[in-house]
């Protein structure tokens, strides 16, 4: 379990994180999502001990990173994919970080093995494409087992055989009951992947529910109709009891109907359109609708 309690984290003039508190619970996988700057990477950072808080908490299993004996047999984390030394093989990588950490020898096979990178474990670093080293850092997260599991942008640099790979894993993790926090900016990719969502922008919660409740909440669908008519028009839907809203350009959102009963009502009231079609909103407009004021701000932050 992770807890991150109050946390603020003040980078001089920057308050990248602003009293943010979640919990992250065992046995699914949370996405971490927000735009690009929302803090991110800086609660991940404090989660590992990398930075230290301006204030506030972030536990992994109740404690602090640096209160953990054996932290890589506690917390696996994926942060930089290019954090290995160039010149170092994977294996000679792993194996560095084993027997650091006290973990056998033979773990360094076996999480090769997982990674599908075992025959290239004694290719140098510097030679490995972007989505080897992607699963070279999954190899790394996993070596200890352990239970608490962090994430930053897995899908990064990875092609689509490489992305359901990675999907498959944390869904594995998870359904072993281990915690698995993984970042992303792309909350299509987390509606696939993720049971749970916390949505953060300017360093604070915009939003903690499960994927299912986000997508039914703002999976919002209509049937856009475009009319040189559209007072009749809006005389017709509203006789029919149907809610018309103002898209676009001048269309008609019509909302809580079909296809099927609009188009009847047209062609009962010989109304002209020139465009009936139904549409369903996707979830990155709807993320993108939930943290557009986290991302004006920083644009105007920008501009000063
Ligand atoms: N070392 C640092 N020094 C100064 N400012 C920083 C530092 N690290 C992060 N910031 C600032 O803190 C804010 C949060 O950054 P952070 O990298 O945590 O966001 P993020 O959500 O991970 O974004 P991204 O998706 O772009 O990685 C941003 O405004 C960023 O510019």
């Amino acid at each position: 379990m992770i807890e991150v309690q109050q946390l603020t984290k003040r980078y001089g003039s920057t308050l990248a994180l602003d009293g943010l508190s979640f919990r992250v619970e065992p046995g699914r996988v949370t996405g971490f999502l927000g735009p690009n700057g929302a803090g991110k990477s800086t609660t991940m950072r404090a989660l590992l001990g990398l930075d230290r808080p301006t204030s506030g908490r972030a536990l992994i299993g109740g404690r602090r990173y640096d209160e953990l004996s054996r932290p890589l047999c506690t917390v696996g984390a994926l942060l930089e994919a290019r954090a290995m030394h160039g010149g170092r093989t994977v294996h000679g990588h792993l194996l560095g970080l084993a027997r650091s950490n006290r973990i056998p020898d033979e773990r360094v096979g076996e999480v090769l093995e997982t990674v599908g990178l075992a025959d290239v474990a004694h290719k140098r670093a510097k030679g490995l494409s972007l989505g080897m080293a992607q699963r070279a850092g999954v190899a790394a997260a996993l070596l200890g087992d352990a239970q608490v599991l962090l994430l930053d942008e897995p899908v990064n640099g990875l092609d689509p055989e490489g992305i359901l790979w990675i999907r498959g894993l944390m869904r594995h993790l998870a359904g072993e009951g281990r915690t698995v926090f993984v970042s992303s900016h792309l909350m299509s990719e987390m509606a696939l992947t993720a049971d749970h969502l916390i949505v953060i922008g300017r360093g604070r919660l915009l939003a903690d529910t499960s994927v299912e409740d986000f997508v039914a909440r703002n999976s919002r669908s209509y049937i856009l109709i475009r009319t040189p008519e559209p007072e009749r028009m809006r005389d017709v839907l509203a006789a029919g009891g149907i809610r018309a809203d103002d898209g676009p350009e001048g269309v008609i959102e019509a909302v809580g109907t079909t296809l099927e009963t609009v188009g009847s009502l047209i062609a009962a009231n010989q109304v002209t359109v020139y465009e009936i079609s139904p549409q369903v909103a996707s979830l990155e407009e709807a993320f993108m609708g939930l943290t557009a004021d986290a991302v004006d701000y920083r644009a105007k932050q920008e501009v000063r």
